[in-house]
């Protein structure tokens, strides 16, 4: 038995500044503001303002309460922070029930939000690491921008001033443990989630020269939600898996990929809207453009120009880039992908990134 999972809903960030992270994200992100809850719609303690671009929603919460401890003690030790992945499901009751039987820990149980635009019922579980929450969301054909009780919000003039990148939806959720961290939270999502291991890769796989990492992939029964559970490997170099664990306290999210059709306009809009980049090794093109042959037809003095690194095997390909991170933490960052009957994550390109990433860390000290 698994839980029935249609999708990401959105993804929830807790912050010092909900107003600031969010204008971030639509300024150089190019999200737009579509929600907000604050002391204008009656939420006496909390303000979220939520955005969205094409089929991908992020919310930023922050507390206007001193006394919120857990609120508090979550940033305190994350920084600005994804709490919560949400699923879309389509039963939510049902959904919570079967997590709880298998030993899910409750935050909040199912509860009906309803206003003009419909009807929504949500409740959240407790993942198995850093604090994290997964909310099911079930819409029955709610016609709101995003959940009853918010307020609707108009574009930002920031929005049309800019190139926009127009993304289909959330690809995967990175999920960053400790030390041998991975097997304990990949068994939970089996035996909670009823989730399957969708790939894997040790060490022996992803290394570099300084570091390495494994990873486990893992997937509802809809393969509609990926998520790598990754941890670090000890090596020569610390492994970027252990730098962000000690920068957010803990495990915590990584980075979210966004499904792009069109990687070059959303590339290059991120790029104009100041979005920058994990540098991509300088050879990489001149070498990755001889494997490859003719096997792949792509416009490679444009993905040289944008720093967008490809992967490829028999049936297919694909095309990536992860972003630096995105706020004083050397932790959370975004990745755009487009598949092209590809379903992997770019494991040809692990040691590319990992050396643009070592670079990095290099510059942060911390390799
Ligand atoms: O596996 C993925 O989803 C990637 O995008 C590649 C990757 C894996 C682990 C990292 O620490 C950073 C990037
Ligand atoms: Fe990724």
């Amino acid at each position: 038995m698994s839980v029935e999972i249609l999708g990401f809903d959105h993804v929830s960030f807790w912050t010092r500044n909900a107003t600031q992270a969010a204008s971030y994200f639509i300024c150089r992100a190019g999200f737009s503001p579509i929600a907000y809850s604050g002391l204008e719609t009656g939420s006496r303690k909390y303000c979220s303002y939520v955005v969205q671009n094409g089929g991908v929603i992020f919310v930023f919460t922050s507390t206007f309460d001193a006394h919120e401890t857990n609120f508090h003690n979550f940033v305190q030790s994350h920084g600005d922070a994804v709490k919560d992945v949400a699923f879309r499901v389509a039963d939510c009751k049902k959904a919570f029930e079967h997590c709880v039987i298998q030993g899910a820990k409750i935050i909040k149980e199912p509860q009906i939000l309803q206003d003009e635009y419909g009807l929504v019922i949500t409740a959240t579980i407790e993942a198995p690491f850093g604090g994290i929450w997964h909310t099911f969301v079930e819409r029955r054909q709610y016609t709101g921008k995003f959940l009853p009780g918010f307020k609707q919000l108009h574009e930002d003039p920031y929005i049309q001033a800019l190139p926009q990148p127009n993304f289909v939806r959330i690809d995967h959720c990175v999920c960053n443990q400790g030390e041998n961290g991975v097997e304990k939270v990949v068994s939970w999502y089996e035996s909670v989630l009823g989730f399957h291991r969708f790939w894997a890769a040790d060490d022996r796989v992803i290394h570099t020269e300084y570091t390495g990492l494994s990873t486990v992939v893992i997937a509802d029964a809809n393969e509609v939600i990926k998520m790598p559970i990754t941890q670090p490997s000890k090596g020569k170099g610390k492994s970027q898996v252990q730098e962000f664990v000690e920068y957010s306290g803990g495990p915590g999210i990584q980075h979210v990929a966004l499904l792009s059709k069109d990687i070059i306009r959303d590339v290059s809009a991120w790029r104009k809207r100041g979005l920058t980049f994990i540098e991509t090794p300088t050879n990489y093109y001149k070498q990755t453009k001889e494997k490859v042959g003719s096997k792949v037809k792509v416009d490679w003095t444009l993905l040289e120009r944008l720093g967008i690194l490809l992967d490829w095997n028999e049936e297919g390909y694909l095309l990536q880039i992860l972003s630096n991170p995105v706020q004083d933490r050397p932790t959370f960052f975004l990745e755009a992908i487009e598949r092209h009957n590809h379903e992997g994550f770019g494991a040809g390109n692990f040691r590319n990134l990992f050396e643009g990433v070592e670079k990095a860390q290099a510059n942060r000290g911390n390799l």
